[in-house]
């Protein structure tokens, strides 16, 4: 197993890495909404699921792999009545990378680290 370190995602916040390589497979913690270039968490729920996935990418990239590659998704929201909105912001994101949609669960939690609205893990194979 490889760590994955990249300043193009946010830095652990917590004792974890950003991601493990597993053979071929890249495995991401979940990722909070943090702009890595500003350390800023954006109000609004859409934009915090962009980043998310920026974030979820950049490390997936790092590692050698894209977008078409990530095959399974977690995405945790504080709140489900936002489902529409997450689900159009990820919808957009698989089409403009040329990705098919992977597998995803989405579950609503009670707090998410830095009080984030959302926060999305990502698995990854060739
Ligand atoms: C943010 C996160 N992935 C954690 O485990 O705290």
């Amino acid at each position: 197993m490889t760590a994955i370190d990249t300043s193009k995602a946010p830095a652990a916040i917590g004792p974890y890495v950003q991601g493990v390589k597993l053979g071929q497979m890249i495995i991401t913690s979940g990722q909070l909404p943090i702009n890595p270039e500003t350390s800023e968490i954006p109000a609004d729920v859409a934009e915090q699921t962009l980043q998310s996935l920026k974030n979820g990418l950049a490390i997936v990239e790092e590692a050698g792999l894209a977008a078409k590659n990530i095959v399974k998704t977690t995405v945790f929201v504080k709140d489900l009545n936002d489902f529409g909105r997450v689900n159009e912001v990820y919808g957009k994101f698989f089409d403009e990378n040329n990705a098919p949609y992977p597998a995803r669960s989405c579950v609503e939690v009670a707090r998410l680290p830095k009080d984030a609205l959302v926060e999305i893990e990502m698995i990854a194979c060739p």
